[in-house]
């Protein structure tokens, strides 16, 4: 299964954004990870859809917006005009997460599922089939530069076995502490696309993820 890098925007220069952007994808990164945070699901107020908007005309490489929002299902038309690849809703923040997946689908966008580290896998067996992706959360969302939750590897090596088990092609994206030392030790837990925010964007953008990229495909 292809291994891919998704650098996450949050801990980028806000002030030279596309900059960093355009950095982080010229070393080989091939998403784009955009938090959007509205003080409500998360502590913290980050962007909306004019950001996705804004950065759209410089690149094609695969957006990924990763909603930390109550009620997604308000916006998602929204976010998929805006550019977004890929759209991620909680499974805690939708009452009703089916109609919510069949939204982003029907905007012809590839629908994926974040689930919070204490969020059993139980919130999202019976959508999982429905799924492009699913993000396992592996801190308690809201802020970067947090420290990765060690029993979140043992939940992704259990979704693994459930997709592989219901002969499913759905990818696992990990979000959250991961970094060059511990991301090869998650890659063999069976996820597939790496969230990183400060280890990408915190120094030398291009080293950083020259280093990750190494880790990620060994
Ligand atoms: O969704 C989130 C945080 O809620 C993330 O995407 C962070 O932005 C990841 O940052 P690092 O932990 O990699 O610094
Ligand atoms: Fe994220």
């Amino acid at each position: 299964m292809k291994k891919i890098l998704a650098p996450s925007i949050l801990s980028a220069d806000f002030a030279n954004l596309g900059r960093d952007v355009l950095t982080a994808i010229d070393a080989g990164a091939e998403y784009v990870h955009i938090d959007v945070m509205d003080g409500m699901f998360v502590p913290q107020i980050s962007f909306g859809n004019p950001v996705i908007k804004a950065l759209r005309p410089l690149t094609d490489v695969i957006f990924d917006a990763h909603l930390m929002i109550e009620d997604p299902g308000r916006y998602i038309e929204d976010f998929a005009k805006a550019g977004a690849d890929i759209i991620t809703v909680h499974a805690e923040a939708c009452t009703h997460l089916d109609r919510v997946v069949h939204q982003i689908k029907d905007c012809g966008k590839k629908a994926a599922v974040a689930i919070n580290p204490a969020t059993p896998l139980s919130a999202i067996e019976y959508v999982l089939p429905e799924l492009d992706m699913v993000l396992v959360m592996t801190v308690n969302p809201g802020f970067g530069g947090q420290k990765y939750i060690p029993y979140c590897g043992e939940k992704v090596r259990e979704l693994r076995k459930m997709i592989t088990e219901k002969n499913l092609d759905v990818d696992i994206q990990v979000d959250g502490g991961v970094k060059a030392s511990n991301i090869a030790a998650i890659a063999e837990c069976g996820a597939n696309i790496f969230v990183c925010g400060s280890a990408v964007f915190e120094g030398n953008i291009e080293k950083n993820v020259k280093e990750i990229l190494e880790q990620m495909n060994k």
